[in-house]
């Protein structure tokens, strides 16, 4: 692509592959933010927009960012620690998914058990920052002194076969569902960290004239992250239980309320978490309500 192509757009990094990939592009296109990105070319421009889309390692993405190369980017919260980017960005939104734990990890049944037995061990990871940090603690709090500190290795993946392999007697790792760190015959010992997707800007931009496409572009984020959490819920219900049924469904700021044709009734439609819904629908049928809606909200400002 020649150069000149990106002069005067914001960029924005998105990860390349992995777990937070597909989340994102459904994000971009919520946001309607339109690319055509041809034969895994690594940049394109947005058609819709002064934007062009870097498409970097999810662990990349906080230095640049950071050193203000590119003004945008989404990515864990988890790798801008690890990459010791927390003063060089901003994190603007919590995007809700990319949801997982940093754990420390040792043998199911076997000798060792706690942090405090695995320090002074070899310890085998990803994160070979935050995992040092963690237990450099630990190490100074047991006065652990030179050899017999814990010895962390940096592995690119696959970290959780080291103990089968001989390599660790502990791996820190990230855990999900659980499935990677059970299927090799591991579990958890302590947590150094939760995390999640971000969405990040950098502190010291390069381009302050990018900052409103910047708030733009945050708050049509900020938007579909909120359409995802949130249904609208809908129901009759005689005026006398209005009340109760408010404390039920108190929505954001407050439900809208209208009176139907019959008398003494009225239709009330708020928001509601989506993870609510279900007991939020329960304890409208205890009151009585009737008719009771949910729908799926596409988007939403709110
Ligand atoms: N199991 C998981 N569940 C949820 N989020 C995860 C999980 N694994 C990783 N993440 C998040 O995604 C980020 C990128 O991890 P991922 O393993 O996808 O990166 P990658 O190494 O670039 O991709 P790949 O594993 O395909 O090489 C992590 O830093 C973390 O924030
Ligand atoms: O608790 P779980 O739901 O099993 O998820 C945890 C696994 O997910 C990540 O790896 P990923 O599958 O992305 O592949 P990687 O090892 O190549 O990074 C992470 O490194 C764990 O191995």
């Amino acid at each position: 692509m020649n150069p000149d192509a990106l002069a005067g757009r914001l960029l924005f990094a998105i990860p390349k592959k992995g777990r937070l990939y597909e989340k994102c592009l459904e994000i971009l296109s919520g946001a309607d933010i339109q690319f055509r990105r041809h034969n895994r070319l690594d940049v394109c421009l947005v058609m819709n927009h002064p934007i062009a889309l870097v498409f970097l390692p999810a662990s990349d993405i906080p230095s640049f960012v950071g050193s203000g190369n590119v003004d945008l980017g989404i990515t864990g919260h988890d790798v801008i620690l690890e990459a010791n980017m927390e003063e060089q960005v901003t994190e603007i939104q919590r995007l809700g998914f990319g949801k997982c734990a940093l754990q420390v990890q040792v043998p199911e049944g076997g000798s060792i058990q706690s942090v405090e037995s695995l320090a002074g061990k070899r310890v085998v990871t990803s994160f070979e920052v935050l995992a040092a940090a963690y237990f450099e603690k630990i190490d100074n709090n047991l006065q652990l002194t030179g050899e017999s500190r814990t010895k962390i290795q940096y592995v690119g993946g696959s970290v959780e076969a080291a103990c089968a392999l001989g390599l660790a007697d502990g791996i820190v790792d990230l855990v999900e569902s659980g499935d990677t760190m059970r299927a090799a015959g591991l579990h958890a010992i302590a947590t150094v960290l939760q995390t999640e997707a971000v969405l990040i800007k950098s502190s010291v931009p390069k381009n302050p004239d990018h900052a409103p496409l910047i708030d733009l572009i945050t708050r049509r984020i900020a938007g579909v992250i909120a359409a995802s959490k949130y249904v609208v819920c809908e129901y009759n219900i005689s005026r006398d239980k209005l009340p109760v049924a408010t404390t039920i469904t108190p929505g954001r700021r407050a439900p809208t309320i209208s009176p139907l044709e019959e008398e003494n009734w009225v239709a009330v439609s708020s928001m509601v978490e989506k993870k609510n819904a279900a007991n939020v629908m329960d304890e409208l049928v205890k009151i009585g309500a009737e008719d009771i809606l949910i729908f799926n909200l596409d988007n939403c400002r709110v």
